[in-house]
């Protein structure tokens, strides 16, 4: 993994556990801009997804992170954004074709349905891992509609 990435994270209540350990995952290798939420107390998961979502989209950071209870909320709302490809990840084998395949740019975790474990695998294998290019740049462009 490439240090001195830039990363922006954001959870809803269902993510935030997970999101506070991953904060301390990385020591100085990474830096994470946090959109919140910042307790366990009921939130909008668009709140966090969207912010995640725009500073991907304007090269304020590298990639996102994004977690709720199923990562279906997260990742609907940060794939109406223009050029944002979050992909759902709910094991590390997972994140090699998204990043390989799909060039995703935010990763959606589903904290609810896999270990911290296999969240900080899956996290280190995405930011790993790169785009091959090739037949699926073809593919990615014709994403966009
Ligand atoms: O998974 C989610 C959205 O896709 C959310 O994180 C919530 O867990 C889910 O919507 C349940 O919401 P609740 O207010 O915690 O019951």
């Amino acid at each position: 993994m490439k240090k001195g990435l830039k990363i922006a994270i954001g959870a809803d209540h269902a993510g935030f556990d997970y999101k506070q350990a991953i904060l301390g995952m990385f020591g100085d290798d990474i830096s994470f801009n946090d959109f919140g939420t910042y307790s366990t107390e009921s939130a909008d998961y668009p709140d966090f997804s969207h912010p995640v979502a725009l500073a991907v989209e304007n090269g304020d950071v590298d990639f996102g992170i994004l977690l709720c209870g199923s990562a279906n909320g997260v990742a609907m709302t940060a794939n109406k954004h223009q050029d944002i490809r979050a992909a759902i990840c709910w094991k590390h084998e997972l994140a090699i074709p998204a990043r390989t395949h799909n060039d995703a740019n935010i990763l959606c975790l589903p904290a609810k349905h896999m270990s911290l474990e296999e969240a900080k695998k899956t996290i280190e294998t995405f930011l790993t891992e790169e785009f091959e290019g090739g037949r699926h740049e073809r593919r990615v462009v014709k994403i966009s509609c």
